[in-house]
């Protein structure tokens, strides 16, 4: 039975700004929920928002308070193993709130997974892969930090794989930029650009057709995600892969632009579609329609990031790999032992549940009071 859900609010701050078209991270405000029920098993979810609201229609806060006041109440005193169960009466009795239901599912699935001493990918149709490989965001504004950044990685072996964060200036300025980069790195890295729905479908136009000349890998989410035309427009007409992300905010989408052909890549994360369940449905429409899969991130910290390796360790094929690095770009982590970045992957944990072990010390220390 479930004993207690709580929610923490712990505000961590970033190694550097980290800036995309729609806002500027300084710190990163990891909302924690910690299940305990009354045979003794715990779990622990996260969800974490970019930028407040500015990049969806949840805020930590709102996470926080919509979980304790109308969440909460609906799954204390329930049966804890039944976790599907336990989610359909919270999508019976909550519309929308897809962070907040991703933090508990992942709760729910972490203690349900430790009360079977599996590792949660076993719950989720099991593991095919035990790392994953990561990219690393170039978002610090500048293109000689960009470049710095992303050799130091190199040097490091930890990344190979790098996203730039463009759209905030002239579409001229920023593919110059990613040009500029792209020469300075070579071509034994991957270069992909992330829009965050920025350009105009004409600027896209002129601007993908210098990316892709420039040999660029892959452009995401370029323009406004509710223009899924405009999208498989782009992608029939360019070789350079197109990647949806915002557009993709629930199974529904996944099975819409599929059927549009307005994607070449989704990038699945677990967070907007409501949970790794809704995640994995989505990643299973991108297999049957041969669109290729990324591990996308919400810039979460260990917990968030644990849960969604665990989910790609599933896919058959993690074709562009995953960004799976919100933990690095954290001054602050929250686990005793922290997850291992090696050799240009992230180790899928191989412990029960999670496999992670919260530092409920540190957690209380760093908590929004
Ligand atoms: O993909 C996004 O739009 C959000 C996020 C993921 C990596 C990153 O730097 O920002
Ligand atoms: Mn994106």
């Amino acid at each position: 039975m479930i004993s207690r859900v709580e929610t923490l609010l712990v505000d961590v701050p970033a190694i550097r700004p980290h800036r995309l078209s729609v806002a500027t991270v300084n710190v990163q405000t990891l909302v924690l929920v910690h299940l305990v029920c009354d045979d003794g098993v715990e779990g622990w979810g996260e969800a974490t928002t970019i930028g407040g609201l500015s990049y969806g229609e949840e805020s930590p806060e709102s996470i926080k308070v919509n979980i304790d006041r109308w969440m909460a109440p609906l799954l204390v005193g329930h049966d804890a193993s039944q976790v599907a169960r336990l989610m359909a009466r919270l999508n019976r009795a909550v519309r929308g709130n897809h962070f907040a239901k991703c933090a508990l599912e992942t709760a729910l699935m972490d203690a349900q997974a430790r009360r079977l001493n599996i590792p949660l990918s076993e719950l989720l149709g099991g593991r095919l892969h035990d790392e994953l490989s990561v990219a690393w965001t170039l978002a610090s504004g500048d293109t000689e930090k960009d470049i710095t950044e992303a050799q130091s990685m190199l040097a490091l072996r930890r990344h190979r794989i790098f996203k730039l964060k463009i759209g905030s200036r002239r579409p001229e300025e920023d593919v110059a930029h990613v040009l500029a980069v792209q020469r300075e790195l070579g071509d034994s890295v991957s270069i992909r650009v992330d829009v965050n729905q920025a350009w105009s479908e004409y600027e896209a136009e002129r601007s993908i057709a210098l990316l892709e000349a420039g040999g660029i890998e892959a452009v995401e989410q370029p323009i406004d995600a509710a223009n899924r035309a405009g999208l498989a427009r782009l992608a029939q007409r360019f070789t350079i892969a197109i990647m949806a992300d915002e557009a993709l905010k629930s199974p529904l989408d996944a099975l819409d632009l599929a059927r549009g052909a307005a994607a070449d890549v989704f990038s699945v994360k677990i967070s907007p579609p409501g949970g790794l369940t809704a995640a994995r449905r989505m990643a299973d429409i991108a297999v049957l329609s041969g669109i290729a899969l990324y591990g996308g991130t919400m810039l979460e910290g260990s917990v968030g990031t644990a849960a969604s390796a665990h989910l790609f360790s599933t896919f058959p094929k993690l074709s562009f790999g995953s960004e799976l690095f919100g933990p690095l770009l954290l001054t602050e982590d929250i686990l005793r032992e922290p997850l291992v970045y090696r050799d240009f992957m992230l180790q899928v944990p191989q412990g029960a549940g999670l496999g992670i072990a919260v530092d409920e010390e540190k957690v209380a220390a760093l908590c929004r009071r």
